[in-house]
């Protein structure tokens, strides 16, 4: 396979095909892609529906695939938490991190084939093949932190709860075996920093996929966006928003107790199971951009496969899909932001152009580009229910006040809706303000009598306004543009442009 003389990569894809990985090397070549890293091209016209590549679930690396578990004793596994969220697979990306450089150093420097596929460094070459830094929001300085605030990056980056799961789930269980992880690689391979090195790598990389069932449907495919059953039989598309499947692996008799490593029952906060997520060799070295996938990854019986959705020319770059997320969400999980052209001006949907953004010249030579005239379509704004609670308290008269706190009791009881996400780009013909939000406002700004018979009769008010110039629409308005204006003052960085178009019942 070419790989434009990229040493790593190339003993990678020698392992990958040792192991049964198979790669249509006349089709796809990895390489550098500037400012992403490496990437795949397409070496020729590739039609729609061409296997790029396929790879036996062996190869994938997760709780259920690695040995470390079962090596490490399933119940203690359990006695340090190491089967709740990820830091099982930290915890083994760690390890197979420490092998796979610690036994090059061993063998004298000369790297050891053989030594990478027995029992304790099998996915070594993939390994070697890993970012080890990071530009994600995770490693940044407080300051660059500050850069920031206001968006819906810093409530999501975790570091706090990362490092307690360091500190009281991984140091304590290194510490009790010698022979997995002995002392001289405790200062290297386990430190707080290779954790956190472990963490980016599983949240930039990994894959989600349900588990496969006899009946070749994956269990809890419902619970990830851009997971869609193709109509061939017996295959499902993976994302890299998620997790792995149940691995068949009759080389490893002891996998049966692996999977027992985590069950329904360790469901994460969010409803998945940790073991479902792993890393998939050669699929993640796929970047991804805006509206601009043109492969997938299918899981079926044996293995995974990654197929072209769309044809691909020669010399472009091949695409996996990360779901179309908004930048927030890219920034904190990938590092990068998406810069699509935005073409408002058609906005009958999602209106993203995807060729690549120009860059200009300022008069000092540096390069800036048009942040009006680009973006990430799928941007948001979120605003939390209490700003609108603050800013209605702001306007409300001293009997109302009173009830407040009832009203917010009911809503949330009701609509359980704390934040309203704004698109940032809003489809012709559609309202431009979530229905929930102004049904909050209407609510919190309803005469007490009429609070009082809404709550009876068990129905909050419409999330429209009123036809017509009512009063209560002014009001309701007045709050919307408060809301608004003192949201776009919580971003550092400016304001963001909020088109917003006037409800349809208006
Ligand atoms: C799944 S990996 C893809 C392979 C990766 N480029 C590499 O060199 O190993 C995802 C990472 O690739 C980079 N990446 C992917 N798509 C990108 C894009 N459109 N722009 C910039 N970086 C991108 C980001 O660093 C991201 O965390």
């Amino acid at each position: 396979m070419s790989t434009f003389g990229d040493v790593e990569i190339d003993a990678f894809v020698a392992w990958f095909t040792t192991n049964g990985g198979c790669v249509d090397t006349q089709a796809m070549a990895i390489t550098q892609i500037p400012d992403s890293g490496r990437g795949a091209i397409a070496l020729c016209d590739i039609p729609i529906g061409h296997t790029l590549f396929t790879l036996p679930r062996a190869l994938t690396l997760s709780t259920r695939t690695s040995p470390l578990p079962v090596l490490f004793g399933l119940g203690a596994w359990r006695v340090h938490r190491l089967h709740r969220g990820w830091v099982g697979l930290i915890l083994c990306i760690m390890w197979e991190d420490a092998w796979a450089h610690e036994r090059v150093a061993d063998s004298d420097g000369a790297d050891d084939t053989d030594t990478d596929t027995s029992t304790n460094a099998k996915w070594a070459p993939y390994i070697r093949t890993l970012p080890s830094t990071f530009d994600t929001p995770m490693f940044w300085s407080a300051e660059e932190l500050g850069e920031l605030e206001g968006t819906a990056v810093m409530d999501k980056i975790g570091r706090d709860d990362a490092e307690r799961a360091y500190w009281e789930n991984v140091v304590p269980a290194i510490k009790t075996s010698p022979v997995l992880f002995p002392p001289s690689h405790h200062d290297k391979w386990y430190t707080l920093d290779a954790y956190h090195c472990a963490g980016s790598r599983i949240l930039s990389r990994s894959f989600t996929v349900s588990r496969w069932t006899d009946n070749g449907e994956g269990e809890g495919e419902d619970d990830h966006e851009g997971e869609d059953i193709q109509a061939e039989s017996g295959a499902n598309t993976v994302t890299s928003l998620g997790s792995a499947m149940e691995i068949d692996n009759p080389q490893q008799p002891s996998h049966e107790d692996a999977i027992s490593v985590s069950d329904s029952e360790d469901e994460d906060d969010e409803g998945e199971d940790p073991s479902d997520v792993a890393m998939v060799p050669m699929a993640d070295l796929l970047n991804a951009r805006w509206g601009s996938e043109n492969a997938k990854l299918f899981y079926e019986p044996l293995v995974l496969r990654m197929t072209t959705t769309k044809e691909i020319k020669q010399g472009e770059q091949i695409f996996n899909t990360y779901g179309d997320p908004p930048n927030s969400d890219l920034l904190r999980r990938y590092g990068h932001v998406d810069l699509v052209r935005l073409d408002a001006a058609s906005s009958d949907s999602a209106c993203g152009k995807n060729e690549d953004v120009k860059m200009s010249d300022d008069d000092a030579g540096t390069e800036v580009i048009d942040v009006k005239s680009t973006g990430n379509p799928s941007d948001v704004v979120e605003i939390r229910a209490d700003l609108v609670v603050e800013v209605v308290r702001g306007f409300r008269s001293g009997s109302k006040k009173q009830d407040t706190g009832e009203r917010i009791e009911w809503w949330l009881d009701e609509s359980e809706d704390d934040t309203f996400v704004l698109p940032t780009l809003i489809p012709k013909n559609s309202d431009s303000l979530p229905p929930a939000l102004i049904s909050l406002v209407r609510l919190l700004l309803l005469p007490t009598p009429d609070f009082t018979s809404a709550r009876s009769k068990g129905k909050l008010p419409k999330g429209k306004l009123k036809k017509g110039d009512t009063k209560d629409n002014e009001e309701t308005f007045k709050v919307l543009d408060e809301v608004l204006k003192r949201r776009e003052r919580m971003y550092a960085g400016g304001s963001v442009e909020v088109c917003i178009f006037l409800p349809l019942s208006w």
